[in-house]
């Protein structure tokens, strides 16, 4: 059987407890997971401070951004062991994972390795009373030893968007990879080692939340800053044991995103970009759209044209060339997912498509499958339209004026983003500008810039990553003051 272990001071670590990974596909039991006790954790942030005290600390920059071009090359030469590791752990389409997941595994490390090389300061001449005058400059200093808290829908992905920037601008990290999908995160161990990144500078302890390596970690004091994507109740237990110490964290949380078709949009790129929001990564994804408001003139012929298509979808295990959407993570979250699809006919929906469990083959019967589910008729106070479920989902209702549609867009406690298609540029401005969300797409979804700043307002999200923006949170900005 597969051991994931943990990764501690450079060294792969056994731990006594561990517990099993299952397979999302065929439900098999694919591997342990060693889970870090907190003496563990404690080890780890130990290193994680050795080694910013010590080698990493005192390293020049061209020698750190060397080193991190080297781990760019090693997750690229094991691009299939990571492929296959990712899609093992999430059921996710190979395809997906190949275009998606892994490339942007080393590009998070490339993008950031690239970025602090010109970072811009500040200085300032100051006048003083004997007339000779000061200079103030500023310089970034890393923030120290960084907690980073992962989930299981992009975790490669999601993590390296975290220890890149971290690495890059001198931290050291001790990472908690979610406990659904630990493989890549413990297989990025080999690829630091290999690329020489000082022992202690890259840390994994795997386990869950409460009372296991999630809060020893967060709740360690020796831990300097915290970044987590995840569910938001999670996100303000985070933040609760971050007040201890007062230390930052940056929050990346749930969303209940909403499209907004204008009768004036281009009707297939509308209904294409839609499907992907709905369905990409079986609905698994931060940004994806729950909520679909359809401009009354097309609404019955939008509703039709997404039935076809996502009746033409087709689902199967990650490896099939055809496959296009694979099952949901684990049979926890398949639970969770079919308790929405029976609430949803509870509520009252009209089921347009899906709300079961597809009929899949005896090899794959046991996978965690869910259909893609499209809904019409729920009223907007119905908990199916509130909460974030976090499946191939979507409910789709009419709007009759642009008002309208930017008050249902903003109905929410979440604000993390929305998708409006429409081709009347005026329109696109003014109401990309009115939708209460971190991240506005206009006639795209999922177009990313990591140069872009990334994160959600309200219950979405604390604080902005990507460009600048992670250079923010990764660094302590200090202002030099010299009296001339
Ligand atoms: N990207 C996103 O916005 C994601 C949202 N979700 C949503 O969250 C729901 C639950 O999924 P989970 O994986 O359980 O998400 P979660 O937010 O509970 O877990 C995310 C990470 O936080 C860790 N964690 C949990 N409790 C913690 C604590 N008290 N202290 C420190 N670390 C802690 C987990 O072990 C995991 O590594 C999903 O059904 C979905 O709706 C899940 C994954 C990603
Ligand atoms: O592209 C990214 O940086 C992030 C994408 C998705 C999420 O953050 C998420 O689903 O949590």
């Amino acid at each position: 059987m597969t051991q994931v272990h943990n990764f501690i001071a450079g060294e792969y670590v056994a731990s006594e407890r561990r517990f099993k990974k299952y397979s999302p596909v065929t439900g098999e039991w694919i591997a342990d997971i060693h889970e870090a006790s907190r003496e563990q954790v404690d080890a780890a942030v130990r290193a994680a401070r050795d080694a910013l005290n010590g080698p990493w600390g005192q390293m020049p920059l061209q020698a750190r951004i060397a080193i991190l071009e080297k781990v760019v090359d090693g997750i690229t030469r094991r691009f299939d062991a990571f492929l296959a590791a990712e899609c093992a752990d999430t059921g996710k389409p190979t395809a997906l994972a190949r275009s998606l997941d892994i490339p942007r595994g080393a590009a998070n490390f490339k993008v950031f390795a690239d970025m602090v090389k010109d970072v811009p300061g500040e200085c300032f001449e100051t006048a003083t009373p004997d007339g000779r005058g000061a200079i103030n400059y500023s310089v970034r200093a890393p923030v120290g030893v960084v907690g980073v808290i992962c989930p299981w829908n992009l975790p490669l992905l999601l993590l390296t968007w975290k220890v890149g920037p971290a690495l890059a601008c001198g931290n050291t990290v001790v990472v908690k990879p979610s406990e659904v999908t630990p493989q890549t995160a413990a297989m990025l161990g080999e690829v630091m080692n290999e690329a020489g990144v000082p022992p202690g500078v890259f840390n994994v302890v795997h386990g869950f939340g409460p009372d296991s390596a999630g809060e020893f970690l967060t709740t360690h004091p020796w831990v300097d800053a915290i970044t987590f994507t995840g569910e938001t109740r999670t996100g303000a237990a985070i933040m609760q044991a971050a007040a201890i110490g007062a230390r930052p964290v940056s929050l990346e949380m749930g969303g209940k995103n909403a499209a907004l078709i204008f009768a004036d949009c281009d009707f297939d790129a509308a209904v294409e970009g839609t499907l992907r929001s709905a369905f990409a990564n079986s609905g698994q994804v931060c940004l994806g759209t729950e909520r679909v408001y359809v401009e009354r003139p097309i609404f019955e012929r939008f509703v039709a044209a997404m039935k076809t298509a996502t009746e033409a979808m087709r689902i199967g295990a990650p490896d099939e060339a055809s496959t296009q959407m694979g099952p949901l993570v684990s049979k926890e979250h398949q639970a969770k997912v079919l308790s929405y699809y029976q609430l949803a006919r509870e509520e009252g929906a009209t089921v347009v498509t899906g709300g079961g469990i597809p009929d899949m083959p005896a090899a794959l019967k046991d996978g965690s499958w869910v259909e893609p589910t499209i809904w019409t008729g729920l009223p907007e106070d119905a908990r199916v339209i509130k909460e974030e479920i976090f499946g191939p989902c979507c409910h789709i209702a009419p709007f009759d004026r642009e008002e309208d549609a930017i008050a249902l867009a903003n109905a929410t406690d979440y604000g993390l983003s929305a998708a409006i298609w429409t081709t009347n540029l005026a329109r696109a401005h003014r109401v990309a500008r009115q939708v209460n969300a971190g991240i506005a797409w206009v006639n795209s979804w999922y177009l990313r810039d990591l140069r872009t700043p990334f994160g959600g307002a309200k219950q979405s999200g604390i604080g902005r990553e990507g460009g600048v923006h992670s250079l923010e949170f990764y660094t302590e900005l200090k202002n030099i003051c010299i009296k001339l």
